[in-house]
């Protein structure tokens, strides 16, 4: 069941992570609200991409991780499902470099979907237009569908592969730095859609770049050493932050 705009979406207490011996994350809290774009930002290294990826347990593929304390989507302990094929389904996500497979544009969209057992070509023709009007890229692709998605811009490309998570029809999207490689005018693309997106989807983004934390976001959320130090709205986080840390950071005094 959908939750109320601005409810609680993901509700997270309590989280340890630990890589092996190395703790990575320090009893993370957090609540992040549904249909608003949350960023996490923070120092290389300081757990913003572990926890993300927590968010839809792609950790579980890593050896010797080890986690404690409780990751509730919908009011449901995602670490007690045994079906993660269908939390991954809700929680989507797109990584930092494009990373579309060699073979159409058209079917790089539709590959999730088949592999989910739809086979009319008439639903996939209308989930494909769909999800590339959803990433903002149906326009640029319209005439080019069946040729190799390699083919395309950076840009372009991350595009896609938005358009490939969407085509999942996730209820969340996780996005790892999606524009870390992308040029400005691209990036300034990307920002646009993420906007855009979240009247439809709960975001989730991680981003080393603080405008654009400060462009997209409803809230962010400031890691460091494993740990949260400050959460808020996101206007807050930038100009009246409350703790000194933070503040050192968002001014560009380390990081
Ligand atoms: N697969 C792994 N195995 C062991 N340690 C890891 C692994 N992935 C991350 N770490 C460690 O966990 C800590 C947090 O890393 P993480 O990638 O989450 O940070 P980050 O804030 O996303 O950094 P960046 O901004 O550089 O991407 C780091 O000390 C990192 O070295």
């Amino acid at each position: 069941m959908k939750q109320q705009s601005g409810g609680t979406k993901i509700n997270v207490k309590d989280l340890d992570l630990f890589y092996g011996d190395k703790q990575a994350l320090y009893k993370v809290a957090l609540d992040i609200h549904e249909k608003e774009v949350t960023a996490l930002i923070g120092p290389s290294g300081c757990g913003k991409s572990t926890f993300l990826r927590s968010l839809n347990r792609m950790n579980d593929l890593i050896d010797g991780v080890k986690i404690t304390g409780d990751i509730m989507i919908d009011n449901e302990n995602i670490y007690e499902t045994n079906d993660v094929i269908k939390l991954r389904t809700k929680v989507g996500m797109v990584f930092q470099k494009p990373n579309l497979f060699p073979m159409s544009i058209y079917d790089n969209v539709a590959y999730g979907p088949r592999m989910q057992g739809i086979k009319s070509k008439k639903e996939l023709n209308e989930i494909v237009e769909e999800s590339l009007r959803g990433a903002a890229i149906w326009d640029e692709v319209k005439d080019r569908l069946k040729t190799s998605a390699l083919g395309l811009s950076g840009g372009q490309q991350q595009r896609v592969c938005i358009a490939r998570a969407i085509a999942m029809k996730p209820e969340i999207i996780l996005m790892d730095e999606p524009t870390s490689a992308l040029d400005p005018i691209s990036t300034l693309k990307v920002e646009e859609l993420i906007a855009n997106m979240k009247k439809d989807y709960t975001i989730v983004i991680v981003t080393h770049n603080m405008q654009q934390a400060a462009r997209v976001s409803d809230k962010t959320a400031f890691f460091l050493n494993g740990e949260i130090i400050e959460y808020d709205e996101t206007n807050n986080i930038f100009s009246m932050p409350k703790d000194q840390r933070t503040e050192d950071y968002v001014t560009g005094r380390f990081g």
